[in-house]
């Protein structure tokens, strides 16, 4: 027969790494088995590819940084070029997987599967579910069906892409949701069945190149609300943010304070880029702000910490708000 995929595990720490004291406690500390320990807790996996381990970093995803996103896409890059590899896992912290998801989904030149996974129990609990995840996640990143649909993650017997993807519980094993859009499909019973695509662009035919970046512009998120007073939008500026993300309420939606703040701060030369803290929908330009008086982008459907991974990205390349709306309605 045809021989298997070669799968190359990527390990960076997370749940799916912990371990505590006792199966029953909720205690417990990520980011501490190797990658191999991994791999020894789903032999059957090896039926379904050919699969080495490699430990990239090994850290809770609470303490993900920018630098360690390059360093992942970078490797990663090296490993999606060669012949001898055929699709990756990558093996997560579920608090921010969906940052780096995302990253990975605008910063690799490939079509070969990339799946992302991770684990909400530690690997000493009851029912951990690292394991299964895994397992699942070695299986999508085997299949065809997974080639050329940008990032993915495979979690709880879902398949979902890494624009859409979002943690929605802080404890649940079913915390990974795709608030708009829905999963793309399933991947359970070492079988996958993938029920629509991506169609924004991501991966091979994404224009950011992380080849020649060594770091990437600041962005903060400032979260709006009743009563906001700007105080934080204020410290950003001062403390020489090359962008903001507005969390606004509702369709992006801010006070008189605000509106006078983030006008301040396009005055100075500062990107403000209106998402919403609603949890799904998209802030549109159509809405209640004078988007262009201001030289204001909107975030579409991407979540705050979304956008502010597109708007790190994007402002390697431009400052115009026009261009950086054109990216926000491509990516
Ligand atoms: N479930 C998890 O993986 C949570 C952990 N704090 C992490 O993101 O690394």
């Amino acid at each position: 027969g045809t021989a298997q995929p070669a799968i190359k595990v990527l390990a960076t720490g997370g749940t799916i790494a912990g371990t505590g004291e006792s199966a029953g406690s909720g205690a417990y500390t990520s980011a501490r088995l190797p990658i191999d320990a991994l791999l020894d807790a789903v032999p059957e996996a090896k039926k379904l590819a050919r699969l080495s381990g490699e430990q990239v970093v090994q850290l809770g995803s609470q303490a993900m940084t920018p630098e360690v996103w390059l360093k992942i896409a970078r490797r990663a890059n090296e490993l999606l070029a060669s012949p001898e590899v055929d699709g990756l896992v990558i093996t997560h912290g579920t608090d921010t997987l969906e940052e780096t998801a995302y990253f990975l989904n605008l910063t690799l030149r490939s079509d070969k599967p990339v799946v992302l996974v991770g684990a909400m129990r530690p690997s000493t609990a009851i029912s951990a579910d690292g394991p299964a995840n895994l397992y699942e996640a070695i299986t999508l990143a085997a299949s065809p069906q997974a080639a050329g649909k940008g990032v993915l993650v495979a979690m709880n017997d879902q398949v979902l892409d890494a624009r859409g993807v979002t943690k929605t519980s802080t404890t649940s094993v079913a915390t990974f949701r795709s608030p708009n859009e829905g999963p793309l499909g399933s991947v359970a019973n070492g079988k996958v069945e993938l029920m629509r695509t991506v169609l924004r662009t991501h991966t091979r035919t994404s224009t950011f190149d992380v080849a020649k970046l060594d770091s990437l512009p600041r962005v903060e998120i400032v979260y709006g609300y009743a009563g906001d007073n700007s105080a934080q939008i204020d410290a950003a500026v001062k403390s020489g943010a090359a962008g903001i993300v507005f969390a606004g309420v509702g369709n992006g939606n801010f006070n008189p304070a605000v509106e006078k703040a983030l006008a301040e701060a396009r005055q100075k030369g500062v990107a403000v880029v209106r998402s919403s803290r609603a949890g799904s929908g998209r802030v549109t330009l159509d809405g209640e702000v004078d988007d262009a008086k201001y030289g204001f982008v909107v975030a579409d459907d991407l979540n705050p910490q979304k956008a502010r991974v597109l708007l790190m990205l994007a402002l390697t390349q431009t400052q115009d708000p026009q261009a950086l709306q054109k990216l926000f309605f491509t990516y």
